[in-house]
């Protein structure tokens, strides 16, 4: 079946995100994949994959994920915040962590848990 999963990394694990996907870049490409706008570009660079860009993160695009994962759309969420920088537009993460915990949808923070989802019935073919 497939997913929509979205991917989101803050500056300083932007890399850990492009590795991750390049490293699992057949499974990805199973499924809808959509980011924010400077995550995704750097995804669909480094992979090749069909990424949907939404607006950057301080511009509005975590909101623009979050209403997406309000109306359902979106059954993943993988999204590797910076626990130790504060941003500007820090209520908007926290809001769209919030979407994915009332949604109640997988939320994968770090590698280790975003392989789980990945290695799990739910993704694998
Ligand atoms: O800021 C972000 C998440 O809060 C991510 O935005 P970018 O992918 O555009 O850097």
């Amino acid at each position: 079946m497939i997913h929509h999963l979205a991917l989101i990394a803050h500056d300083r694990y932007k890399e850990v995100m492009v590795d991750w996907a390049v490293q699992h870049r057949q499974a990805l490409a199973r499924h809808r994949l959509s980011s924010t706008a400077t995550t995704g570009q750097l995804i669909r660079h480094a992979t090749g994959l069909d990424v949907d860009l939404y607006l950057s993160g301080p511009q509005g695009g975590d909101q623009q994920i979050g209403a997406l994962i309000a109306e359902g759309d979106i059954g993943v969420l993988i999204f590797f915040w910076d626990t130790l920088f504060s941003h500007a537009h820090e209520p908007d993460v926290r809001a769209l962590l919030r979407l994915a915990v009332q949604a109640n949808i997988p939320l994968a923070c770090n590698v280790a848990t975003a392989d789980y989802l990945l290695a799990s019935t739910l993704l694998a073919p």
